[in-house]
């Protein structure tokens, strides 16, 4: 019997979207105002779903306290108010879309994980807007 414990939690960060290969003009008809070189930032929500079997002697899937840790050590810690295109190494070549970030933050996670569990995240960029990977 499978079960799914959710987590939610929140960083705040700038980023820009543009790629360094093309130019100013092709990234701007791309990506819009997302390209301005000031940067601008999103208030990010985010939800961390492990899903596995109950332990029959805790009646736990993960500790939630186990799950907050690994969320504030991997995210938190790395992308809370900070510049995702210059302070994150991942996003040095790699444009932060929130398509990119949700699949980094999944390949944060899953490593600190027991290897039976599955994972997914969704993320929301704002009130509107929200990506969800599941890991395949
Ligand atoms: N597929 C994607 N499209 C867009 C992304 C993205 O990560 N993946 N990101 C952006 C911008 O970074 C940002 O999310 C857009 O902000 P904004 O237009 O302010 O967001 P809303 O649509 O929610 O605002 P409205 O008030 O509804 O206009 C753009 N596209
Ligand atoms: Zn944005």
């Amino acid at each position: 019997m499978k079960v799914t414990v959710s987590r939610k939690a929140h960083f705040n960060a700038a980023h820009r979207l543009y790629r360094k290969d093309w130019s100013h003009e092709k990234n701007d008809e791309v990506f819009g105002k997302c390209n301005n070189p000031n940067f601008h930032g999103h208030n990010y929500e985010l939800i961390v779903s492990v899903t596995g079997d109950i332990d029959q002697e805790t009646g736990y899937v993960i500790d939630m306290k186990v799950l907050k840790d690994i969320i504030k050590e991997e995210v938190e810690d790395a992308f809370d108010h900070k510049n995702l295109n210059i302070e994150v190494p991942e996003f040095k070549d790699l444009n932060p879309t929130a398509e990119n970030i949700v699949v980094v933050i999944y390949n944060k996670i899953k490593p600190k994980l027991k290897a039976s569990f599955d994972l997914e995240i969704t993320l929301y960029e704002t009130p509107r807007n929200f990506v969800t990977y599941p890991g395949n």
